[in-house]
C-alpha cells in the first residue's frame, strides 16, 4: 500500500455506529475533526482480501488505487464526496461524504412512502445527468460501466456513491 498517500491522521476521525457492508470492507458512520469543524462521515475500512499470494496484493492495491484516483476525478453535486484516505490499524480507510438517507434502492423498495411522478422524473433527470458526467470524465479511459449505485443525501437527492468502471 505504499502508493496510497494517506491524507488524513486516524486520530482526526471518531468511529461510530456501523452502517453497511461492501465487497471492500464495513463502513462505519464517523465523524471527521477538521481544522474548522467537525464533519459527519462515511468511513469505508477496506480489507486486504488478497492471501499471502504477492500478485494478488498487487492487484488489490492497484483497484485501491483505481478507485481512489476515479473518485477524485468526480466532483459532483450527485456524487458523493472522497474527502480523503486515512489508515486504520493497518487497513486504508476512505472517508466519504456522508448520505444521511442511505441507501436509494432501500428507499425506492422499502420506504412505503409514495414517490410522485414529479420527483420520479427529477430523480430520473438527475441520475441521467450523473452518467453524462461519467461518461465525460471517463469516456478516454473506459468501455462500459458495470453498475452504478445510489444513496439518497437530504432532500432526497440521488447520490453515486459506488461506481465500480472497468478500462478499456
Ligand atoms: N456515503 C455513504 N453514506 C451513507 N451510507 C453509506 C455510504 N457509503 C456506503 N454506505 C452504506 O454502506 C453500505 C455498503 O456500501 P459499500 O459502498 O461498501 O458497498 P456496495 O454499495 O455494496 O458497493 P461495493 O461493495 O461494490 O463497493 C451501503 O449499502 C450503505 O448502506
Amino acid at each position: 500500500m505504499d502508493k496510497i498517500v494517506i491524507s488524513v491522521s486516524s486520530n482526526e476521525i471518531q468511529i461510530c455506529e456501523r452502517i453497511g457492508y461492501g465487497s471492500y470492507g464495513v463502513v462505519h458512520k464517523a465523524l471527521w475533526q477538521t481544522e474548522l469543524e467537525v464533519i459527519t462521515i462515511a468511513l469505508k475500512i477496506i480489507e486486504d482480501k488478497s492471501q499471502d499470494s504477492e500478485t494478488e496484493k498487487i492487484r488489490f492495491e492497484k483497484n485501491i488505487l483505481r478507485e481512489i484516483e476515479n473518485l477524485q476525478k468526480c466532483t459532483h453535486p450527485n456524487i458523493i464526496t472522497l474527502y480523503g484516505v486515512s489508515k486504520y490499524s493497518d487497513n486504508i480507510c476512505l472517508l466519504f461524504e456522508y448520505a444521511d438517507c442511505g441507501s436509494l434502492y432501500k428507499f425506492l423498495h422499502r420506504t412505503k412512502r409514495e414517490v410522485s411522478m414529479d420527483e420520479r422524473i427529477d430523480w430520473m433527470l438527475q441520475c441521467a445527468k450523473i452518467v453524462i458526467h461519467f461518461m465525460i470524465v471517463y469516456m478516454m479511459t473506459i468501455s462500459r460501466f458495470h453498475t452504478i449505485r445510489y444513496c439518497v443525501g437530504c432532500c432526497n437527492v440521488p447520490r453515486v456513491w459506488s461506481t465500480c468502471m472497468e478500462k478499456t
